[in-house]
């Protein structure tokens, strides 16, 4: 745990406490039974920020998931159950993990408005079983008594505001292993995230059997403040109701919730106040959740994302004045290739070397072998036929012309795409698995549109793509040797070109057999160009990473694929020793023109 979260624990603790000590004594009867309403809203606010706020995931039947919660608690109290109010509440948010499971099963099919369609077919048909089957208790009024020492509203508020604290550091806990990064890389993009080794379905089910539970905790809670529910108090107006604060507010983080608590249950009696309709509040929370949704960030993301970034802002600038002085050192005393470092902003210093030459394929062995890849698409064939070999410890090229199916060739390989052909990774065949099981068995790929969630670190992000926690040291080096920003600096502000070379370092952060690089150069200057060059030749040896290269950057093939396949209209044009393909006077007419092949 940093620094960071250690200050944020202390002051939410400390937080809770004085909420805990002062509101029940200075506020009146009726203020005290908001502020457990509150209380409680900001426990349901949570499992929207699961769901919501982390996993990005259009959610709207939250309050089904406490209705069982309520319905449990209420069944067992009927019952005189063993355990008492404490036991049955657990239980209440344990009955409502299978349905939230259920109920995500959908998710991993269908996303955004499709989903949240089904989402709220569930709220509506948990409005209707409610509705004609009253809650346990309803007929006789068996009504639930608090136990002591909570038994009054002052004491039940300190309790509901313990269970809010508990379930806030267990989410916080959540949140920082790999599980709970990896729903901020879901939210953004699916695909990065099953290319580091995430199983999309069970990261998603997982989302919504955690916030299912904690949703049916805060169910629990209300039947304890109110001592006995009605279908009302879970109507689906109401999961709506909370979905748009929880969009606006962003309750994935506890002052969020909090916050989302407080609106949720005093915005009525503010209303009333102004003499506006109640449901007008409603209508206010409407407009900021559309407002967050045009932004893709809601409140608190945005307010703690401009606190990181204050911070980072300075590690960013050291780190440039570093890079200005290493390159000045460098052009003090050589020139690379008769380019000088064009000083990017935001990208740290990358060593101005002269690339690494290309080395003797050898008779190594073959590790990653495709082939008779075949891909259409319709009537368009994107790949026919193609044979690809990369062998242990070598970096090779891909290479052609826009449109030849390069990417194609890594969106099957790594699993993204059908494909006809065969697969073998260290002589175990690949074709029946899935991206993600392809990703943990050592096939790591990159995207030529690099995804990566504005919200994290790059720390974070290494340690999704590491599939481990890594260890700063571990996470520094991998960050130093790609020429990355410091790794506390968030995403957020790490410029296009360094983005790419954080999602390469993730790749290998995983220590994969293989990395597919879909043009990691792009985007950088001629010089950085060449310094990632130097770097991916040095990869197979520092990390035991063979490399597949992808690149329109041809000095940057030449310097450092000792083999290259060319590929025109999908089909393979030549293939062999780099130097001997680019002089190819097929591959020259096909795909390059001589003006652009740099004389070897
Ligand atoms: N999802 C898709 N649906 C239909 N056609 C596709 C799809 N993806 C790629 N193609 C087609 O397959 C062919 C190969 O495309 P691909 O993106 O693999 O080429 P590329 O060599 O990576 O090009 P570039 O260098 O521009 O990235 C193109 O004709 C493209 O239009």
């Amino acid at each position: 745990m940093n620094v960071l979260d250690k200050r944020s624990l202390g002051a939410g603790l400390g937080a809770a406490v004085l909420a805990c000590a002062v509101l029940p004594v200075v506020l009146p009867p009726y203020w005290v039974y908001l502020a457990i309403s509150a209380a409680i809203s900001a426990v349901i606010m949570q499992s929207f920020g699961v769901i919501v706020g982390r996993a990005g995931v259009m959610s709207l039947c939250q309050m089904s998931f406490a209705a069982i919660g309520a319905w449990v608690v209420l069944r067992l109290n009927v019952a005189e159950a063993p355990g008492g109010f404490y036991l049955w509440l657990i239980l209440g948010g344990l009955a409502a993990v299978p349905v939230g499971v259920a109920i995500g099963l959908p998710a991993l099919r269908i996303r955004g408005v499709n989903l949240a369609v089904v989402t709220f077919g569930f709220a509506v048909s948990t409005d209707i079983v409610l509705n004609v089957n009253e809650f346990p208790g309803a007929k006789d009024l068996t009504m639930l008594d608090r136990p002591a020492p909570f038994d009054t509203d002052g004491g039940y508020f300190v309790f509901c505001v313990i269970v809010f604290t508990v379930l806030a550091v267990a989410l916080g806990m959540i949140g920082k292993t790999r599980l709970g990064l990896s729903w901020y890389e879901l939210r953004h993009s699916e695909r990065s995230a099953a290319a580091h080794g995430i199983s999309v379905a069970r990261s998603k089910l997982a989302a919504f059997a955690i916030s299912a539970f904690v949703a049916g905790i805060g169910g629990g809670l209300l039947v304890g403040q109110l001592s006995l529910v009605v279908p009302q108090n879970f109507a689906m107006g109401q999961s709506l109701a909370l979905f748009a604060v929880a969009v606006m507010i962003g309750p994935h983080h506890p002052e969020g919730a909090v916050l989302g608590g407080i609106f949720g249950a005093i915005m009525g009696t503010i209303m009333e106040k102004v003499s506006l309709p109640q449901d007008f509040g409603g209508v206010l929370f409407g407009v900021g959740a559309l407002l967050a949704l045009r932004s893709g960030l809601s409140q608190t993301d945005l307010t703690r994302m401009r606190k990181r970034e204050a911070g980072a802002r300075k590690l960013l600038k050291a780190a440039e004045d570093k890079k200005t002085a290493e390159e000045q050192a460098a052009a003090d005393g050589a020139t690379v290739d008769g380019k000088a470092a064009d000083g990017k902003s935001g990208t740290p210093a990358a060593p101005l070397v002269v690339p690494a030459a290309p080395r003797p394929a050898g008779d190594r062995t073959p590790l990653l072998t495709v082939t008779g890849m075949t891909v259409k698409f319709g009537e368009v064939v994107a790949l026919d036929a193609v044979d690809l070999t990369v062998p242990e410890g070598g970096v090779v090229g891909l290479i052609g012309p826009n449109g030849a199916g390069k990417s194609t060739f890594i969106a099957a390989v790594s699993g993204f795409v059908g494909y006809q052909g065969a697969v073998e990774l260290a002589g175990r065949p690949l074709d029946r698995l899935s991206p993600n099981k392809r990703a943990t068995l050592g096939l790591r790929r990159t995207f030529q549109t690099t995804v990566i969630a504005p919200e994290l670190t790059q720390y974070e992000y290494l340690t999704i793509g590491a599939g481990r926690r890594l260890t700063r040291a571990e996470a520094d080096e991998l960050l130093e040797f790609f020429g990355c920003p410091p790794g506390q600096v968030p995403v957020s502000i790490v410029d296009a070109g360094s983005r790419r070379l954080l999602d390469v370092a993730a790749a290998i952060a995983a220590r994969p057999k293989v990395a597919l690089l879909d043009e990691p150069a792009a985007g950088q200057s001629a010089a950085e160009s060449l310094a990632l060059g130097a770097r991916l030749v040095a990869v197979p040896e520092a990390f035991g990473v063979s490399i597949l290269l992808v690149e329109h950057d041809m000095e940057l093939v030449q310097a450092v694929c000792e083999e290259v396949t060319v590929l025109d209209f999908g089909n393979v044009i030549a293939s062999g020793p780099t130097g001997e393909v680019l002089e190819d006077p097929a591959v020259r007419a096909a795909y390059l023109g001589a003006a652009d092949v740099p004389a070897s």
